[in-house]
């Protein structure tokens, strides 16, 4: 087998769509209580910490089922489109999404937290420039897929 037919997704090493489900449950459960990101959120959809799983599930190298099933890229796109997420806002979302690894009990071994957090800052930092008014988006494109980058898993 080669290399890259043995190691694991990320979506497989945090532990699959039901420990993505249980780490934005804990975490819009704090948004909703939070003062600075909270009346963003007022009034999502019941589903959406659901979809955000997805999405994430997606992104990690699990099933496709964001671009299936819930109209993919330009759909997520669609909502952050001017809601002006200002940086402490991002910081916010960001550090509670961080409170809430843990408290989910994500792997928390370096290399899993590394390729994490790399995409959540890098995907936070574009989101909130999507949602400038008038922003320049880029309308159309696949889901990315993150991997584990320079720090592969690591098995003693
Ligand atoms: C990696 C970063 C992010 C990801 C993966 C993400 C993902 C998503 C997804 C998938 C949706 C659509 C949910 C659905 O289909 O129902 C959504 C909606 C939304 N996101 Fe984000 N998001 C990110 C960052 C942020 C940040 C930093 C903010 C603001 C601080 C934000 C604010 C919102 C709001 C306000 C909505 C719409 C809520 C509503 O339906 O009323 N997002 N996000």
């Amino acid at each position: 087998m080669t290399e890259e037919s043995t190691t694991p997704t990320l979506y497989d090493w945090a532990g699959g769509g039901e420990a993505l489900e249980r780490l934005t449950g804990v975490f819009y459960d704090k948004v909703l209580k939070d003062d600075v990101i909270g009346p963003l959120f007022a009034h999502m959809s019941p589903d959406h910490p659901q979809h955000v799983a997805i999405w994430l599930g997606e992104v990690f190298g699990g099933p496709a089922r964001y671009t299936d099933e819930l109209g993919g890229y330009p759909q997520m796109l669609a909502h952050h489109i001017d809601k002006g997420i200002t940086e402490p806002q991002r910081r916010r979302w960001v550090d509670l999404l961080l409170d809430s690894a843990d408290e989910a009990g994500l792997p928390a071994d370096p290399e899993f937290r590394a390729a994490f957090v790399g995409y959540i800052e890098w995907g936070t930092r574009l989101a909130m420039s999507n949602s400038q008014p008038g922003a320049d988006v880029v309308g159309e494109a696949p889901v990315p897929r993150w991997g584990w980058g320079v720090a592969p898993p690591y098995q003693p």
